[in-house]
């Protein structure tokens, strides 16, 4: 054919390379890619997709054919919590698309926003070492995991949706977790239909049970957004001394009721629920798996807690009562924790996938129409061939380089970059600083029982849920 398509595995018939495809899928896909390239064609199932492993092609379709490329899921749990592709993360390119990103930058995100919403996340991490240093008394371990989902909950939803967890009616610490469990658990149930689109797939997903189980998990998460929306429409809400998005949309939404012009883009109930949802999902689980894996990686590296510890409690001096975002800004090593944890565990190892608008060519090879492109970020993030022992945590690597995570270095990009970038770059950083910075102020940290051998890695999630806590 005239088509240079990238270089792949061989296919079998129906399953295409899905047996190719064996344990963590970021990991498996590079190792592939040393065998067939930085731009890789595979079909999981009837879908093909091209998976990118190399800063060069990243850089290419992140910058140089963004414009050809969009971002939509092609799979149904994505579907589903983005309520068909209304919230900011899927919403294909156009005015849909930048009337809710332009919104929730203008709301959120904003420099002077993210400023003025300090005193929350600075109250919400006094409460934090409060019942740390109460618990501690009583009780040795704690459990980190739950600990940090909550903190980063709490502010996301004061921040976001003006809502306080701590005296929410239907919302408590307990059930956020719950619900942050869940939306992952929609997007990663397998559903037949995502690799054999068709009425096939659909019809084994309902036999097969997948289409319900997946369906409740939504159900869960759905009553979440609604409760929140329906706080947001009760009669007599004053709104206007602390307005926060979901209010500026709900008066958007009222205001082109009015509005006669029936051609222009309508925000409607199904955009404020995604809009709930995203914010929810995309600020929460990715803000606090990068501060448990902090947590993990410093317990592992005793030489990295102390240095980190010493240069904090040195700078900061150890009679503070509260530490606060101005004291963030007078440490420069305790940065580089946050940077080289970023490196390694990426939340989003594919960043968001998208999908050729038209006929492209990346590095040489042609990509058809409609096809899925991953950008396989993680793989980039510890490639040798940019950094030296990629796979040790080893935040003085960046002592003496200016690479950073805002997406111009195409070998680091945990936020991703181009028009797709992460808006909530910002706030995530901040809540995360501030966040460790009091875990390593106030506490020193180990594990509570240490078995020969054993890989705190290998159980990371059991690992940090009972972490030894002794106050300073
Ligand atoms: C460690 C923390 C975080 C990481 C690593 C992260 C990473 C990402 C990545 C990789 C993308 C897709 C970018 C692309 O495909 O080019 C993204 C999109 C997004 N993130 Fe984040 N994120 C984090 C925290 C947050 C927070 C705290 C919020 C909000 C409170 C947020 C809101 C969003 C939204 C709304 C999008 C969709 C943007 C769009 O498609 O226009 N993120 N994030």
């Amino acid at each position: 054919s005239k088509w240079k398509l990238p270089p792949g595995p061989k296919t079998r018939p129906i399953t295409g390379n899905l047996h190719n495809l064996q344990g963590a899928l970021p990991l498996c896909l590079q190792n592939l890619s040393q065998k067939y390239g930085p731009v890789m064609l595979l079909r999981f199932g009837f879908v093909p997709k091209v998976i990118i492993t190399s800063k060069e092609a990243a850089e290419e379709v992140l910058r140089i054919q963004d414009l050809q490329c969009c971002s939509r899921p092609k799979t149904a749990g994505f579907r589903m919590v983005s309520y068909n592709c209304k919230d900011i993360g899927f919403a294909p390119y156009g005015e849909e698309w930048r009337t809710i990103r332009k919104i929730s930058v203008v709301e959120l995100f904003t420099a002077k926003k993210i400023q003025s919403f300090t005193h929350i996340r600075e109250e919400e991490n006094d409460l934090l070492v409060k019942k740390l240093s109460e618990s501690s008394l009583t009780r040795p371990t704690v459990n980190l995991k739950k600990t940090l989902y909550t903190l980063v909950a709490s502010i996301v939803c004061r921040v976001g949706f003006g809502l306080n967890l701590h005296e929410c009616e239907f919302m408590n610490e307990d059930s956020v977790t719950d619900v942050m469990n869940k939306m992952d658990l929609v997007q990663t149930v397998p559903l037949y239909s995502d690799t054999y689109p068709g009425r096939m797939g659909r019809f084994v997903d309902w036999i097969s049970g997948q289409k319900k189980r997946s369906g409740n998990y939504f159900s869960d998460v759905n009553t979440f957004n609604q409760n929140i929306l329906d706080d947001h429409l009760k009669p007599g809400r004053r709104v206007e001394e602390s307005s926060d998005i979901i209010d500026v949309m709900i008066d958007m939404m009222r205001k082109q009721d009015e509005d006669k012009d029936g051609d222009s883009f309508k925000l409607t109930t199904d955009h404020l629920r995604a809009m709930i949802g995203g914010i929810f999902l995309a600020g929460v689980s990715t803000s606090a798996s990068t501060m448990i894996w902090a947590m993990t990686e410093l317990i592992r590296n005793p030489r990295v807690m102390k240095k980190v510890q010493e240069e904090i409690r040195t700078t900061l001096g150890d009679k503070k009562e509260r530490v606060t975002e101005e004291d963030v800004t007078k440490l420069h090593y305790f940065k580089l924790i946050v940077k080289e944890t970023l490196r390694l565990h990426l939340p989003a190892p594919f960043l968001l996938p998208r999908e050729t608008l038209s006929d492209i060519k990346i590095q040489g090879y042609d990509i058809p129409a409609k096809t899925q492109i991953l950008i396989n970020a993680y793989a980039i993030a510890r490639d040798p061939k940019y950094w030296e022992n990629p796979d040790e945590f080893n935040p003085d690597r960046f002592l003496d380089s200016s690479k950073d995570y805002k997406g111009l270095h195409f070998e680091f990009i945990p936020f991703g970059s181009g028009r797709r970038v992460c808006p909530g770059m910002g706030t995530a950083i901040t809540i995360m600083e501030l966040g460790l910075l009091n875990l390593l102020y106030f506490f020193d940290w180990g594990l509570p029982e240490k078995e020969e051998g054993d890989d705190i890695i290998t159980r990371n999630e059991v690992a940090l849920d009972l972490v030894q806590v002794i106050p300073h």
